[in-house]
């Protein structure tokens, strides 16, 4: 599995559009085959809100569908699993309430993202239920990873458990490779 841009079909007419957000059987033909058990739905108040970078330790490592219901986001994964050619190697991509696009996250990435506008909600699916003692993370602002968030001169608003998150190459992780490679984001 690697990283996959989805586009849900939109229905369109005089009072607005419909789609179907999740549907296993369209979204399994695009490369989707997760069984998902939690979904999570976050709202941040300003723009410049940097959530992450994130992710649960085997044996709860979690695959992620995330989308905006509201508002823009700079979403990004990063590889985390030793043996990949990618590893290390991040992807980002604006998903926003008026595209409807979805990003899927196999297992084995790490993930964030920052709000380009005020009032932002995300939703996302995830095929692991939330493990505190498999939580882990890594500095969004890692020198290793540089990441380029397009923070155009936004002031990050962070928690105080991700302002305080090790550097990459302070963290240990045992995700295994299983062959697909990071790059390039499948159905851009
Ligand atoms: C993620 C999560 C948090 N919580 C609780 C723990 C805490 O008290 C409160 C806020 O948690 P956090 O600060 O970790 O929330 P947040 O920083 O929004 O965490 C999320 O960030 C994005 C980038 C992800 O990829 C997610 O998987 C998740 O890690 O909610 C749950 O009860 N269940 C969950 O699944």
């Amino acid at each position: 599995m690697t990283l996959i841009v989805i586009h849900p079909k939109r229905f369109i007419d005089r009072r607005g559009w419909f789609v179907e957000s999740w549907n296993k059987l369209r979204f399994e033909e695009q490369g989707v085959t997760t069984e998902f058990v939690q979904d999570n739905h976050s709202y941040s108040t300003n723009a410049g809100t940097i959530r992450g970078l994130h992710f649960q330790r085997p044996p709860h490592a979690q695959a992620k569908l995330v989308r905006c219901l509201k508002g823009r986001i700079f979403d990004v994964a990063v590889d985390l699993r030793p043996g990949s050619p990618t590893f290390g190697e991040w992807a980002g991509i604006e998903l926003s309430a008026d595209l409807g696009n979805q990003l899927f996250i196999p297992p084995g990435y790490a993930h964030g993202f920052l709000t380009l506008e005020a009032e932002c909600e995300i939703a996302y699916k995830v095929d692991a239920y939330y493990s505190p003692e498999a939580d882990a993370g890594i500095a969004w602002d890692d020198p290793v990873l540089a990441i380029n968030w397009p923070l155009n001169g936004l002031v990050p608003v962070l928690s105080d458990k991700d302002a305080t998150l090790p550097n990459f190459s302070e963290v240990e992780t045992n995700f295994e490779y299983n062959g697909c490679p990071l790059l390039p984001l499948k159905g851009l």
